[in-house]
């Protein structure tokens, strides 16, 4: 099954998609972003854009997920090169988990030296509220619990080693920065930290899974991030995630509370100017990957 599953995602398929990028504009960006639901206007932030629908990119999936444009979009953030991915791909959109995770290893072969992933989660923290935004410092990976990990199948070498470690996974001077940019900004009442449960999705979690996810440390459960988040690792990349609590996750019988998805993208846009102020800033301060 691996060879196959492996199949058109290969070192030379992303170099091919990279230097069909880097072919098609200057701007050689050192920090790349991926917008979660809802969250796509992190990319309206960049200035002198040049944008590429995805169905117009060679090897890359398109987005199904309302909420998820589909747009890769080339710019400047406060002066610092940037790529932003208006639009990410899920397990639950049927695409392999190789493809879901291909645009971190074109993000290498472009020059990436940072990705800030960005999503949107249900609260499973009884001390978080919707709307705060909690910085990943750390990840659950229920679908690799059961051997879906991206890594599965032939390794490349030239993007990274087998066995690649992942206690590091989230960079903890990033983390620090964006409390420190957090607290600047005057956010420290929304800001959290905490673990990110990934899940196969689509279906939303019942109640009982919401109980065992608690009892297993989670403080947020979704549907992404951390895919991407072993991909970029793998082949050396910084990794930066956080996420907006969009609603909080039902773990009582009697509550009338229903996840839907109108609610996580309705979050998304009444936080997302502070989310932008945060990744913006934190941008202008990541200083030496801008030499
Ligand atoms: O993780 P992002 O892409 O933000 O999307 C989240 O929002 C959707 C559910 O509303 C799921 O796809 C979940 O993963
Ligand atoms: N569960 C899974 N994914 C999500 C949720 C949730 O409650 N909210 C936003 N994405």
């Amino acid at each position: 099954m691996f060879p196959e599953s492996n199949s058109g995602y290969s070192y030379e398929d992303c170099k091919a998609t990279a230097d069909w990028l880097l072919a098609q504009t200057d701007i050689r960006p050192a920090v790349g972003v991926v917008c979660g639901s809802g969250l796509g206007g992190l990319a309206d932030m960049l200035k002198d854009q040049v944008a590429f629908n995805y169905k117009d990119i060679p090897n890359f999936p398109q987005s199904t997920v309302h909420g998820h444009a589909g747009r890769l979009v080339f710019g400047t953030l406060k002066g610092r090169p940037c790529v932003c991915m208006q639009g990410r791909f899920h397990l639950y959109e049927g695409y392999p988990i190789q493809k879901i995770t291909l645009p971190m290893r074109i993000f290498k072969l472009l020059g990436v030296e940072t990705v800030i992933l960005t999503n949107a989660a249900g609260g499973l923290n009884q001390d978080f509220k919707v709307g705060d935004i909690m910085i990943m410092k750390d990840h659950l990976n229920m679908p690799g619990f059961a051997g879906n990990n991206p890594l599965a199948g032939p390794n490349d070498e030239r993007f990274g080693v087998r066995f690649p470690c992942m206690s590091d996974a989230y960079d903890r001077e990033l983390q620090q920065l964006a409390m420190d940019v957090g607290q600047e900004l005057g956010y420290a009442d929304f800001l959290k930290e905490g673990v990110y449960c990934v899940l196969g999705g689509p279906s939303f979690e019942t109640i009982a899974e919401c109980r065992m996810l608690q009892k297993l440390g989670a403080d947020a459960v979704g549907m992404s991030t951390v895919h991407e988040a072993i991909v970029a690792r793998h082949c050396g990349i910084r990794v930066f995630a956080l996420s907006l609590i969009t609603n909080q996750a039902v773990t009582d019988y009697d509550s009338e509370e229903k996840a839907n998805h109108e609610e996580v993208l309705q979050i998304g846009k009444l936080r997302a100017e502070q989310l932008e102020r945060l990744v913006s800033t934190m941008v202008t301060r990541i200083e030496h990957n801008f030499a």
